[in-house]
């Protein structure tokens, strides 16, 4: 079998992954979370938190960026179990792509069904404006066209089949409860929906390529998310995602805007609030009957 045990990406590894935390916490979720840069607010809003160093959790790669604090917290959202990634992990981190989607395996072993993921995105669709709220309705992962797809290597049954569907990938009954939920909590005026585009990072986009991303039909672009969305679907669980446009990508040679993590990290900060109420509310809506494993 490939990857093999000892290596860190195996099935057994995982195993060992989960069953090291399954036995230092009763929590058993069924939501996990993963926190976009400047959103790892929501992992502090959980009740009767457990809270790990990934440092600590074995096989657990870093994190290296600033905004991600590098913490796995197991607690409840009005009483749901959930597990929280403050923090993910990026290509851009020398990470090899497998490694970068390695914790949706340990939510699956977990027991984990729904998968929520948040990003810090850029805005190429003109419409948008900072402080919106994209729900993710399809990605393009740029780095896959060169090989970069996560369940590149001998596929491991035990998580799920070789060729992997993804016109599916973005559960449609998800983004129609955020739609609901958004619209109930006033949100509507900043909800909107799209593509998410990936590339490598860690430098930002040209204009020529971001005005080619915007041509081939994306919405957003960012520096993750999809890798993680490719594993957690490979592995049979539900995925909701959505991005906050942190920034308008630049277009225009005659702009004199620049894009930069600090100005990703404030507009963050700014929509903390509306995002965890937005995460919470679905959380409490959300039927647990996954028909897709
Ligand atoms: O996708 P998240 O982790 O939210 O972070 C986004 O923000 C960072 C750039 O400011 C990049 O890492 C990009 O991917
Ligand atoms: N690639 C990319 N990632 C981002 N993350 C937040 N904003 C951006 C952006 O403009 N481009």
């Amino acid at each position: 079998m490939f990857p093999e045990a000892g290596t860190g990406y195996s099935y057994e590894d995982c195993m060992a992954t989960a069953d090291w935390l399954m036995a230092q916490t009763d929590i058993r979720p069924t939501v996990g979370i993963v926190c976009g840069s400047g959103l790892g607010g929501l992992a502090d809003t959980l009740k009767d938190q457990v809270a790990f160093n990934y440092k600590d959790i074995p096989n657990f790669p870093q994190s290296t960026v600033h905004g991600h604090a590098g913490r796995l917290v197991f607690g409840t959202l009005k009483g749901r179990p959930c597990v929280c990634m403050q923090g993910r992990f990026h290509l851009y981190e020398g990470y090899p792509v497998q490694k970068v989607a390695l914790p949706m395996r340990i939510f699956k072993l977990l027991g984990v069904e729904t998968v929520i993921l948040t990003n810090a995105a850029g805005a190429l669709n003109e419409d948008f404006k900072v402080g919106d709220i994209m729900i993710i309705k399809d990605h393009i992962n740029m780095p896959g066209f060169a090989g970069n797809n996560p369940l590149v290597g001998p596929n491991e049954e035990r998580f799920g089949v070789r060729f992997p569907c993804m016109s599916d990938a973005y559960d449609r009954e998800l983004q129609q409860l955020a739609m609901d939920v958004g619209q109930d909590l006033g949100y509507g005026e900043f909800l909107r929906e799209g593509v998410y585009c990936v590339v490598a990072g860690p430098s930002f986009e040209t204009i020529a390529e971001s005005r080619m991303l915007h041509r081939l039909g994306a919405d957003a672009v960012g520096m993750s998310t999809a890798f993680e969305v490719i594993v957690a679907r490979h592995c049979g669980m539900r995925v909701f995602a959505f991005s906050l446009i942190t920034n308008q990508v630049v277009m225009d040679y005659d702009s004199e805007e620049k894009a930069n993590h600090e100005e990703v990290l404030e507009a963050g900060k700014q929509r903390e609030q509306q995002v965890e109420q937005l995460i919470c509310t679905m959380v409490t809506r959300i039927e647990h009957n996954n028909n897709y494993a």
